[in-house]
């Protein structure tokens, strides 16, 4: 049974004073990593997910916490005495959902969140202390909108309530599902599509697929067995208007077994209402790893970006929210002081959209990067624009860069726009030998650009400038942004 109790402010309680209590009243000290709350305890830390640091607030320690952890999670029961920066949730679901960790602060309170994250990962990555640091500035668009729709990707789950069907988020403080077609965070086509599922679903009182049906399967097959977590189908949307609908199958564990789920007659009879009802660009695969099968190839589709007009496939990675990512690319833009006659490289360049911008504004642009989808999009979208001074190669970090490093290419300016991996000491050695001298670094985790700009300034280079994107309001997410010049370089 649950107690209740109270620790004053600054007498931080042990792991198993918190543990025996379940319920109490805490002092929330600062932000952790991810946007929750975090109060030290003696021995250990408790993180409150929704609690601003300076509020006391009344917590409830969530269920199944393991055993021995030095930190615990705990629920927002009450917030006692709330902070300045607090807000009104984006939604009504808030309490349930946790998509947007930072759906409770004010905007400035999530930049300035977002700026010290990056102060901090400089500091402890890059080994440039803050007071080395220049000032961190912040690329978002303005005005910033709480609750954007920027998220272009979403899981929903199935799951069979007494005679109704449930479809959407699972929640992590209920068992209940989420409905996601109403979720103000996602883009409009991500939330047409959800809601395409789900009116496929509609007036069905049993699911096209569950555990039932995989009993009956199973009777059919030999050597079929039915594990737990079957009634599960998870559908992932990711999307930009080009998108791909995932039915994940739990079970199949080899090609006769996934061709019985396939085949059995509720879910191919759903499968093919999906098909005819998603919009055309976007596909629908069912199964994953080696058993799947793409039911239906999403069309390409064009997307404005600036004074861009991108064409982009699924297999393509574009940024999930435009009107920041376009701040972004302004920005990169103004920090490379790019001269006419200089040549540019644009490390990562996915469909070439930095590349392209560029082009106008130097005497060549070349991109690269390893997925060669992207590069043939790249390329489409060069033709497209009618632009003849940029073009693409394909390659990983090293070999690519060492390749043109070995052709004898020179570039006075780059950009290197990585997933959420840094380079490495030996890819970025070869910036030195393509003589790069400006260079600016989009990094969507801190954390790894951070290492990078470290190996850097071991190579001689110097960050000049900084800055945190906010490419995804109202979450955790930042974006490292930092211009970097050779410091030896003579310019
Ligand atoms: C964040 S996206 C950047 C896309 C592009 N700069 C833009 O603004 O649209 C990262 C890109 O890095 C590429 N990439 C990831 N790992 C790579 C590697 N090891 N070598 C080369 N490219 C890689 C991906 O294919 C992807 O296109």
């Amino acid at each position: 049974m649950n107690q209740s109790a109270e620790t004053p402010a600054g007498d931080s309680p042990s792991l198993e004073e918190v543990r025996e209590l379940q319920e109490l009243e805490v002092r929330i000290d600062d932000f952790g990593f991810t946007g929750e709350g975090y109060v030290r305890l003696h021995d250990g830390w408790l993180s409150v997910p929704g609690a601003l640091p300076g509020e006391l607030v009344r917590v409830r320690l969530q269920p199944g916490q393991r055993e021995g952890a030095r930190r615990l999670y705990a629920d927002v029961v009450e917030v006692v005495e709330r902070s300045p920066e607090r807000r009104d949730p984006l939604c009504e679901r808030d309490a349930i959902c946790r998509g947007c960790q930072l759906r409770h602060i004010s905007v400035d309170g999530e930049l300035r969140f977002k700026a010290r994250g990056i102060t901090e990962v400089v500091e402890k990555f890059a080994g440039l202390a803050e007071a080395e640091q220049p000032p961190v500035e912040i690329l978002t668009p303005q005005p910033t909108a709480r609750g954007d729709a920027f998220r272009y990707r979403t899981s929903l789950s199935y799951r069979r309530v007494g005679d109704r069907v449930e479809l959407g988020l699972y929640s992590p403080a209920s068992e209940g599902l989420v409905a996601m077609s109403s979720c103000p965070a996602l883009t409009v086509q991500t939330q047409r599509v959800v809601g395409v599922i789900e009116r496929s679903l509609q007036g069905q009182n049993a699911l096209p697929w569950d555990g039932e049906m995989a009993r009956e399967v199973a009777a059919q097959v030999e050597g079929f067995e039915v594990a737990p977590g079957v009634e599960q189908i998870r559908v992932a949307v990711p999307n930009h208007g080009v998108g791909l609908v995932e039915v994940r199958l739990t079970e199949a564990r080899d090609e006769a077994q996934f061709e019985v789920f396939c085949t059995s007659q509720p879910l191919a009879s759903w499968l093919g209402r999906l098909v005819e009802a998603l919009p055309a660009q976007v596909g629908l695969a069912v199964g994953s790893g080696p058993y799947r099968r793409q039911l239906k190839e999403p069309h390409r589709v064009r997307i404005p970006i600036g004074r861009l007009q991108m064409e982009v496939g699924y297999d393509d990675w574009i940024h999930a929210t435009l009107a920041p990512a376009e701040v972004l690319y302004e920005a990169v833009g103004q920090w490379l002081e790019p001269e006419p006659e200089e040549r540019f490289l644009d490390v990562g360049c996915g469909i070439g959209t930095i590349a392209l911008l560029m082009a106008p504004r130097v005497g060549e642009a070349v991109g690269l990067d390893q997925n060669q989808a992207s590069i043939e999009s790249a390329e489409i979208n060069a033709v497209g624009h009618g632009i003849a001074n940029a073009r693409f190669v394909a390659g990983g970090w090293e070999t690519g860069l060492r390749r043109l490093a070995a052709s004898g290419e020179r570039f006075e300016l780059a950009t290197i726009n990585p997933m959420r991996e840094p380079l490495g000491r030996r890819a970025l050695a070869y910036l030195n030998m393509l003589g790069v001298q400006r260079l600016v670094y989009l990094g969507p985790s801190p954390a790894a650009a951070a290492r990078d700009l470290g190996a850097l300034r071991e190579m001689g280079w110097e960050i000049d400038r900084l800055a945190a994107a906010n490419l995804h309001p109202a979450t955790y997410h930042t974006m490292l942004v930092a211009r970097v010049r050779r410091a030896s370089s003579e310019e």
